[in-house]
C-alpha cells in the first residue's frame, strides 16, 4: 500500500524545476444525481511528463475521475485547469477543442468506426473536427504511427478484419496522431492477452518518453504497476461501498 502513495516523482519534479502540473485539480466535488457515490479530491496535481496510473475496485470512480479530467463531465463545485486554461470555466465546444487539440483518450472497447479503413480510423480527429487541419504532412505521420506499431500493411484494412491486439495499436495511433500533451487511458489492455498487452504498454511508453507527454491510466492490472511513476487508490477520495465490505 506504501508503494501505491508513493509520491516522490512528483516530489522530484517540484523540487527540480518549479514544479507546474499540466493538471491541477482543486477542492473538486463529484455526484452522479440522485446517487450516493462521490468523489472529493481536495487537491490531484499531474506533472507534465508523469505516468500516473489510478487504481481501485469496480465501481469506486476511476472512469469517473478520467471524465472530470478531460472535461467529458463537470464537477459540483472545484476547479481543474489544464496548464494555465481553467476548464471548469469553458463553454462546452471550448472544453471539446481543448480535448481534441491537447489530449489523446484510448479506451478498453478500442472504440473504432467499423466502416472506416486503419488510417481513416487514425485520421479520425482530422476529420470530424474543422479546427485540426488534415494535411498532407498529416497523412504522412498517420502512416509512420502505423508502421512503429506494426500495421503498415493494414492501413487499407477495416476494423472488422483486425485482430484485438492490432484494433487497440489503431485506437493509440489515432489518440497520439494529433500530439497531445495528456494521453488518458481507461483499462486500454483489459481485452487483451499479456503480449499484446505488453506491445501496446511497451507503445505507450517509449512515446510517452520520447515526447514528454504525461500519461493517465486505469488499470485492475496490479502486474503493470510498476510501470507508472505514481499509482492513485481512487478509495482515498470516494465514499464508494462494495459488497467485499470497502469503504
Ligand atoms: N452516468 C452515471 N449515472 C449514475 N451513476 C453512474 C454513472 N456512471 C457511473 N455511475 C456510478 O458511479 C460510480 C463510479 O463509476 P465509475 O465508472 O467511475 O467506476 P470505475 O471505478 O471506473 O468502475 P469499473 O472499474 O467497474 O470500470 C459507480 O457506482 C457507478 O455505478
Amino acid at each position: 500500500m506504501e508503494d501505491l502513495k508513493n509520491k516522490s516523482h512528483l516530489r522530484r519534479a517540484e523540487s527540480d524545476r518549479g514544479f507546474q502540473p499540466l493538471i491541477k485539480l482543486e477542492d473538486l466535488s463529484f455526484s452522479y444525481t440522485r446517487d450516493s457515490f462521490y468523489l472529493k479530491i481536495p487537491e490531484l496535481l499531474i506533472g507534465r511528463s508523469e505516468k500516473l496510473g489510478i487504481t481501485g475496485p469496480s465501481g469506486c470512480g476511476k472512469t469517473t475521475l478520467l471524465n472530470l479530467i478531460s472535461g467529458i463531465i463537470k464537477p459540483n463545485s472545484g476547479k481543474i485547469f489544464t496548464g494555465d486554461i481553467e476548464l471548469t470555466s469553458l463553454g462546452n465546444q471550448d472544453i471539446k477543442d481543448l480535448r481534441l487539440v491537447k489530449m489523446g483518450l484510448i479506451f478498453q472497447q478500442f472504440e473504432l468506426l467499423e466502416y472506416l479503413s486503419v488510417l481513416d480510423n487514425i485520421l479520425l480527429p482530422f476529420r470530424i473536427n474543422p479546427i485540426l487541419e488534415l494535411q498532407s504532412e498529416t497523412k504522412e505521420r498517420a502512416s509512420s504511427l502505423a508502421i512503429s506499431m506494426g500495421l503498415g500493411d493494414k492501413l487499407k484494412r477495416y476494423p472488422a478484419n483486425l485482430s484485438q491486439g492490432e484494433r487497440q495499436r489503431v485506437s493509440v495511433a489515432r489518440a497520439l496522431i494529433t500530439k497531445p500533451e495528456l494521453l488518458i487511458c481507461d483499462e486500454p489492455t483489459a481485452n487483451l492477452d499479456p503480449v499484446n498487452r505488453d506491445r501496446i504498454l511497451d507503445i505507450i511508453d517509449s512515446y510517452c518518453d520520447k515526447t514528454n507527454t504525461a500519461l493517465v491510466m486505469v488499470t485492475h492490472d496490479r502486474e503493470i504497476l510498476g510501470r507508472f511513476d505514481r499509482v492513485l487508490d481512487i478509495l482515498e477520495f470516494s465514499n464508494f461501498k462494495d459488497n467485499r465490505g470497502h469503504e
